[in-house]
């Protein structure tokens, strides 16, 4: 049987309407028509064509990238596209670009933190892309710690002027991208002094590099940092070094929704939290825990497709072999990244929700969430991406030996993927924010405050402390309460115990420094819970199409299921569960991966991704594998000459070495 036919074969048996799962994944049938368009549009457009990317140079890829860019965006305006439109056009060119870094960091900055003359200003100027924007706030010497960065932004009341300065190496930005080669402005994070007094850091408004031949505005000194891990995957992206002599700027490009700076260099506060300094980095967390299900997705379908290809052992009388994705400890390694895709596309749904939300309070000039949506963001940005970067390098591994050709798209994938572990907040120092919002609402338990939102479940924390699962059969665990209530016992159960252990420490910092490897292990389960129950939630959704909402309930306890088996630590040593209820949730455990696995193809033709998306021979549409690997390898360039360059320094003379040796 051909590849082709293998997966033909696997679609026939698919129980359930694929179109209907497509919208569900998408969102809507308006987000599925959408994207599906712009896919189609990218992938029939030869300037859009991927292959040899990995293969390119330093400046032939970069260069080769800016190409790209400028042809998006000449066919944004050609075809008039919507902002919407226009971002998924971006998304399937498929290529990290300073595109990003305009649209995600500095556009949303200025909405963010600009007061309304300054978005009038700057806004349309960056909207037809006049100017392109960085945002920098990481430096040589800072980035997690914020509010250690070391730029100053010192007024000038003679002038009205800040004067932006870098006193040390370490001052030097260091890591925005687009910075290094292309962009003419950027946010950038400074210290604000005042009439010698210091006001924490701020974001201004700077012009790097002239609008007329690019060159960098005397005092300025700009270049990219360098290669970075991986061939192809990030080293599109033009990752910059900055650093200021003395450059001058106009007050009015201080970004002022937080705090005023006057014209005699007065600071006057708004009624704005400081916190919304932050602003920026939460709404890009929230769009980043969006894309962990999309690179997730690329991931798993490439790998479920290989696996149903592939085939290994097992074959009597001459007969097929088996295909990988029928043994256990392949479902059991797959089916749980698959139900982990949809997990995080629906959890990223409800947070992209939670920020809309967030966001229209804070107009309204109500505050009382964003502690909340600081916490999420942090924590699901942090759980989402590392379960990815792991997911990716399993799939890899799923995937055997080809699984490491770049021809997978696996190797690039994961390349381009991993940054996102550290990059708008390295995930354990993301952790421990939860960490200090999950104390912070346990200790007011006390005082009567009733936690609410995400944290809700701690109001019930005595009930939760007591109860007792009541499984007793494999399909107890198919109950959404028994789950709901296991993962939240857990949660609970270990936030009390690590607030109790703090509670020990005289000096609350002390204990949380001793304390805070186990207070990042309370914060994720805290995270899995939020996804857990957010999956539940989309569960009870009307959700149209034949055997749809089956198959995202077997999704769903998978996801569950499985943590709950790769956590037993915890469930155990807490006493939410007892060693036999574990036993039963393994046994159902299995029975699921049984019942995915007749719709494991359909499940990832679902995610609707095209072959020029996916980029991957393994993961072709038609399983067409052999055929097309064994063609890819011939393009490789060490194949242009049958004898390879460098026989005749290298190897000749070594041959005819031994060849003496031997005669002697
Ligand atoms: C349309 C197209 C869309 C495309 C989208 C493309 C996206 C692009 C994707 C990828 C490109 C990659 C680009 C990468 C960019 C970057 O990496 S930018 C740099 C990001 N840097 C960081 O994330 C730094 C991480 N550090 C911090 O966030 C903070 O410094 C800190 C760790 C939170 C510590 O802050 P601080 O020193 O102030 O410490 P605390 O005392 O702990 O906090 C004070 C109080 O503030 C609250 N807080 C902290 N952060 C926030 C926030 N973000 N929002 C709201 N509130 C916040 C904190 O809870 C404390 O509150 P409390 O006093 O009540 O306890
Ligand atoms: C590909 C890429 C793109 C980026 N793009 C941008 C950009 O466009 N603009 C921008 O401004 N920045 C950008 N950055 C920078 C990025 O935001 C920072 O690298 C990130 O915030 C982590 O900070 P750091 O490098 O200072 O890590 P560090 O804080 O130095 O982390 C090093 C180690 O120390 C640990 N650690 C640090 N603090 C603590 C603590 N309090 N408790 C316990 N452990 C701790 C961390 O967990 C980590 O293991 C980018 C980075 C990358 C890799």
């Amino acid at each position: 049987m051909k590849g082709v036919d293998h997966l033909a074969h696997e679609r026939n048996k698919t129980e359930f309407d694929v179109d209907a799962m497509k919208i569900v994944w998408a969102g809507s049938r308006h987000a599925f028509e959408l994207s599906d368009r712009m896919a189609r549009l990218v992938a029939s457009d030869p300037a859009f064509q991927k292959d040899g990317r990995i293969r390119l140079g330093r400046k032939e890829l970069f260069k080769n990238t800016l190409r790209k860019a400028a042809h998006a965006w000449k066919r944004i305006l050609e075809l008039h596209l919507t902002e919407e439109e226009a971002g998924w056009l971006r998304n399937f060119v498929d290529e990290p670009s300073f595109t990003d870094l305009h649209w995600g960091m500095f556009v949303p900055a200025i909405k963010g933190q600009g007061t309304d003359e300054q978005q009038q200003k700057w806004l349309p100027l960056a909207y037809k892309m006049q100017i392109i924007g960085s945002y920098a706030q990481t430096e040589l010497g800072h980035g997690s710690n914020v509010q250690g960065l070391e730029t100053t932004a010192t007024f000038d009341p003679e002038t009205d002027e800040f004067v932006i300065h870098s006193p040390t190496l370490t001052s030097s930005k260091w890591w925005p991208g687009g910075l290094g080669k292309v962009s003419t402005h950027a946010i950038v994070y400074a210290r604000l002094i005042t009439n010698g007094q210091e006001h924490g850091v701020h974001g201004f408004i700077v012009q790097l590099r002239s609008l007329d031949d690019h060159m960098p505005i005397p005092g300025i000194t700009i270049g990219d940092i360098g290669m970075k891990f991986g061939n192809g995957a990030y080293n599109t992206m033009d990752n910059g070094v900055l650093t200021f002599d003395h450059i001058r700027i106009p007050r009015n490009q201080m970004l002022m929704r937080v705090l005023q700076v006057t014209r005699e260099g007065k600071c006057v506060k708004s009624n704005v939290p400081r916190q919304l300094i932050y602003g920026t980095m939460v709404f890009v967390r929230q769009t980043i825990v969006a894309d962990a299900s999309t690179a997730l997705a690329r991931a798993v379908c490439i790998a479920t497709r290989y696996s149903a290809v592939r085939r290994q052992f097992g074959s009597q009388d001459g007969g097929m072999e088996t295909q990988v994705i029928d043994y256990k400890t392949q479902q059991s390694r797959l089916f749980p990244l698959l139900a982990s895709a949809y997990a995080f596309r629906f959890v990223g749904e409800w947070l992209k929700w939670l920020y809309t939300d967030v966001t229209q309070r804070l107009q309204a000039n109500d505050f009382s969430i964003l502690p909340e949506a600081h916490a999420c963001t942090a924590g699901l940005k942090s759980l989402t991406t590392t379960a990815t970067a792991d997911a990716i390098e399993e799939c890899r591994k799923l995937c055997g030996g080809h699984g490491y050709l770049c021809a997978s798209g696996l190797p690039e994938l994961f390349a381009v993927y991993v940054p996102a572990c550290t990059y708008e907040g390295d995930n354990v120092v993301l952790l421990l924010q939860v960490a200090r919002f999950l104390m912070k609402t346990v200790s007011q338990l006390g005082s009567g405050k009733k936690p609410v939102g995400t944290t809700a479940y701690l109001g019930r924390v005595q009930d939760l402390l007591q109860c007792c699962c009541d499984v007793q059969t494999a399909e107890d665990w198919l109950k959404p309460s028994v789950v709901l209530e296991a993962f939240e016992a857990r949660s609970a159960r270990m936030c009390v115990a690590r607030a109790q252990n703090l509670s020990k420490f005289e000096n609350p910092e002390d204990g949380f420094a001793e304390l805070s490897a186990d207070l990042v292990e309370a914060s994720v389960a805290h995270c899995q819970l939020i996804v857990v129950s957010k999956f539940i939630d989309k569960l009870q959704q009307d959700i149209p199409g034949k055997g749809v909402n089956r198959q995202l309930q077997n999704l769903c306890y998978i996801y569950a299921l499985n943590l709950l088996h790769k956590y037993l630590g915890d469930f155990l040593s807490t006493g939410c569960i007892t060693p036999k209820q574990a036993s039963l949730a393994n046994d159902q455990l299995r029975s699921l991966y049984s019942q995915i696995r007749p719709n494991a193809i359909a499940l990832v033709d679902a995610f609707n991704y095209t072959d020029h998306y996916l980029g991957s021979v393994l993961g072709r549409y038609d399983g067409n594998v052999y055929p097309k690997l064994y063609e890819e390898a011939w393009k490789d360039p060490l194949n242009d000459s049958v004898v390879p360059d460098g026989y005749h320094e290298y190897i000749h003379p070594m041959l005819k070495q031994q060849l003496r040796n031997a005669r002697l």
